[in-house]
């Protein structure tokens, strides 16, 4: 494996308390890498650490190999983190071609604010920006120096539907330059469609970590729904081998289980009383809303 980041047996603690405990990852080159986790997780510090802003209090860290601090390293990086601090006598473009001056390679002014979809607003003062475009103008400072790794923490808070697209858009043509996206997120339909891989954490420990598709299938599995006629009992439905969970609104089973296939053979063969059913994945939401849950009653 080419490997971009590489994280060995790394803790951190505060005050006494482990934000990160015993982590260990490898995230090959090229991949688009979602980090997970609730809040306190220990996403923030996990990233930190692997940009060398903390350091870990055991454990080593290397990215591209060698040191985050190592100047060669950093210009290889770049970084969107949650607060994006501008410049307040600065325009829009003259604060990009502040970052792009950072770096021995930078993109050009255009194609930065084409990809930020901040071309109308090159001439605006930074800090009159919304909090959406701020957070454009963020990713733009990141994408500066044409980074090799780009890190984004929580990326899209703030930004509207179609600046979302636009956004996500970038990110795969990235991912496709072979260029590493590492992105922690609260928006889990961005893992959902964005991630080659996501890793949860919980409590500075990996629970989870697959492709999007393997961990919700790992977890809550599908739901068949259907409008139950009168025969149709919770007990009778519960009591059906391979059911999760029976839900109901109004005269509507929603079932969860890990085999719908399985169950929806054994509802018919058995003659329940079903209309206008229908199967669907369970979203990668309810998978982690399962995993903490796993992890809690373990
Ligand atoms: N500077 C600090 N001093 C003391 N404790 C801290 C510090 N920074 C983080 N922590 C604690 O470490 C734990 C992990 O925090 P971290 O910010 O890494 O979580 P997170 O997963 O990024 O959370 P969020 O989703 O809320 O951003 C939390 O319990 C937090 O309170």
């Amino acid at each position: 494996m080419n490997v971009a980041i590489e994280l060995e047996r790394v803790t951190k603690i505060y005050k006494g308390k482990k934000a990160v405990d015993d982590l260990s990852l490898k995230v090959e080159r090229g991949t688009v890498f979602a980090l997970l986790g609730p809040n306190g997780a220990g996403k923030t510090t996990t990233i930190s650490m692997i940009l060398g802003m903390k350091q870990p209090t055991s454990g080593t860290v290397k990215l591209l190999g060698g040191d985050p601090k190592d100047i060669q390293v950093r210009d290889r990086i770049g970084a969107m983190l949650q607060d994006v601090n501008v410049i307040d006598s600065l325009k829009v473009a003259e604060t990009i071609n502040l970052f792009r001056s950072y770096y021995t390679k930078p993109q050009s002014l255009e194609q930065l604010l084409r990809i930020s979809g901040l071309e109308n607003e090159k001439d605006k003062m930074a800090s009159s920006l919304s909090g959406g475009q701020q957070r454009r103008l963020g990713f733009a400072l990141a994408a500066a120096g044409d980074p090799d790794i780009i890190f984004l923490d929580e990326p899209t808070v703030g930004m509207d539907v179609t600046s979302r697209q636009l956004f996500w858009e970038t990110i795969r043509a990235m991912a496709d330059k072979g260029r590493t996206v590492v992105l922690t997120t609260h928006y889990l339909e961005e893992a959902d469609s964005l991630a080659d891989r996501v890793v949860v954490i919980n409590e500075g420990k990996i629970i989870a970590d697959g492709t999007p598709s393997q961990i919700k299938a790992e977890t809550t599995g599908r739901v068949i729904s259907f409008t139950a006629g009168a025969s149709v009992t919770t007990d009778s439905l519960s009591a059906l081998p391979g059911v999760k969970k029976v839900e109901w609104n109004g005269h509507r089973a929603t079932l969860h289980s890990a085999d719908t296939d399985r169950l929806i053979t054994l509802l018919i063969e058995r003659r329940y009383e079903m209309r206008d059913i229908e199967i669907q994945s369970g979203g990668l939401d309810d998978a982690f809303q399962a995993l903490i849950q796993q992890k809690g009653d373990q």
